[in-house]
């Protein structure tokens, strides 16, 4: 059975990078995906916005919606405190196996907990089954019509406290047109838009910021 993308992006990361270095493997992955085939992770331009949101936050509780390979939650977790913690939602169940390799990889399982399944399910057992309070941070790079949708349901769900930060990728390529216009024109939230390139492309990007208000 022939592998898939996703596998050779893994097995070039076990040959290429470092492990328990999450720098090398966020680099190892970058420059496969550029040099040999393109992938939908955040990417190394986009990804230093999230960075310096991410800094700027000083999360200890944050959700990411779409782990992918876990590009992104290596990304963050290299940068997150010891004692925070990092919950990623994946749909695909041979994503997020790929993903938990990669995690493990990197050394940052203690940080990331990956939930398989679909976001509007495993958005209410947040609370409960995870132990969280609200979210400090949230990462939103799933489906882009899932965007709107998951965003009340955060609310619904109690997840969001004033000052929480919500970071979308996507917001023009390939776009999250009805996410746009619901939070720029929702009073609770403060938004910033960031322009850059699709990841690994000179299409162009960007990234929008909301800060709930409470
Ligand atoms: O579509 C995108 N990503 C989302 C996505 C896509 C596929 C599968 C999944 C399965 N994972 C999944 C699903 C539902 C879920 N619910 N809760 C968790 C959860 C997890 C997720 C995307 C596309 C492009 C892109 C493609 C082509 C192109 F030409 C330009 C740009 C660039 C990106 O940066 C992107 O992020
Ligand atoms: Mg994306």
């Amino acid at each position: 059975m022939d592998q898939s993308k996703e596998q050779r992006i893994l097995n070039f990361v076990l040959q290429n990078a470092v492990r328990g270095d999450p720098q090398s493997v966020v680099d190892t992955i970058d420059k496969y995906c550029s040099q040999k085939e393109w992938a939908m992770n955040v990417g190394d331009e986009k990804g230093l916005i999230l960075d310096k949101i991410l800094e700027e936050a000083k999360p200890s509780t944050s959700l990411e919606l779409g782990t992918y390979c876990g590009y992104s939650a290596v990304r963050m977790a290299r940068l997150l405190k010891p004692s925070a913690r990092l919950l990623t939602i994946e749909f695909n169940p041979k994503f997020a196996a790929i993903a938990k390799q990669i995690i493990e990889f990197a050394g940052v399982q203690e940080k990331v907990k990956i939930l398989e399944g679909p976001s509007e399910e495993i958005i209410p057992q947040l609370k409960k089954k995870h132990e969280v309070d609200t979210l400090d941070f949230v990462f939103l790079d799933h489906w882009k019509e899932r965007y709107t949708p998951d965003t009340i349901l955060l609310q619904e769900c109690g997840l969001l406290r004033k000052g929480t930060v919500i970071l979308a990728d996507n917001i023009i390529c390939p776009g999250a047109p009805e996410f746009i216009n619901y939070i720029r024109n929702n009073s609770h939230f403060v938004c910033t838009n960031y322009p850059s390139h699709l990841e690994y492309m000179k299409v162009k990007d960007a990234m929008e910021k909301a800060v709930f208000l409470g």
